[in-house]
């Protein structure tokens, strides 16, 4: 069995759980709140900021110049195409760019993104894909399934989220990741296969997170607007 099979199964469960949310339904059919979309658009710009420098660490950490390449593309694509989105979103939102580069990070988008840095600098190559390859695999899952419901992909406001994430390339992206993954199973005991899965469990949780985060546009506890 692949291994990136096994951890599709092991974290089917939380998996399921993104397309039952309201975030994501409501992107599929349209209704979601533009304040939620709005706050989740802020909020997600800058992990994707964090998002790419494991990308950058991924390059420096690769064994060969074909593995680097990856990498170098998964950077480019993140800040070229993925984060050129939210600059579209942020402007039709009225989303000034110095404000979206200067927005203060939730408790949970620390929290994701302190963990995954975390790991991937300490950690092996494997580690660290461990840690990205749910946000890009599960991206590119709810876009195929969002963009099977009739009319999302061309909805005013919503369609073109719905088309960057279930885009081909995108798709390529989470393949990449995928085959990387496998590859640097092979040869692994359980012992590190588990360690890897629990990697891939965490962050596939912190999606989760994610979202409901963004429903409630939850921000510190203790802080009024
Ligand atoms: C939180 C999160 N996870 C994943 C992705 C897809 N790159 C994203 N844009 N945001």
């Amino acid at each position: 069995m692949l291994f990136t099979n096994r951890l599709y199964e092991k974290a089917k469960y939380i998996w399921d759980q993104y397309y039952k949310h309201p975030f994501v339904k409501g992107i599929g059919d349209g209704t979601l709140d533009i304040d939620k979309f709005r706050f989740y658009m802020e909020q997600d710009y800058l992990y994707l900021i964090d998002y790419s420098r494991l990308f950058a660490l991924g390059s420096l950490k690769a064994p060969d110049l074909e593995t680097m390449t990856v990498f170098a593309n998964l950077l480019h694509s993140t800040l070229n195409d993925e984060m050129e989105l939210h600059r579209q979103y942020a402007e039709r939102l009225g989303i000034p760019r110095e404000k979206l580069e200067n927005t203060k990070p939730a408790p949970t988008t620390l929290a994701y993104t302190g963990y995954m840095l975390n790991i991937s600098q300490r950690g092996s190559l494997a580690d660290l894909i461990a840690a990205v390859l749910p946000c890009t695999w599960s991206y590119y899952e709810i876009g195929l399934r969002l963009n099977q419901i009739l009319g999302a992909s061309e909805h005013e406001f919503y369609g073109e989220w719905v088309k960057m994430y279930a885009s081909e390339e995108f798709g390529q992206l989470a393949e990449w990741l995928k085959n990387l993954m496998n590859k640097l199973a092979e040869g692994k005991t359980e012992q590190e296969l588990k360690e890897l899965e629990d990697i891939f469990l965490t962050t596939s949780k912190f999606e989760y997170m994610f979202w409901e985060m963004s429903y409630q546009k939850q921000m510190w506890p203790t802080d009024k607007e």
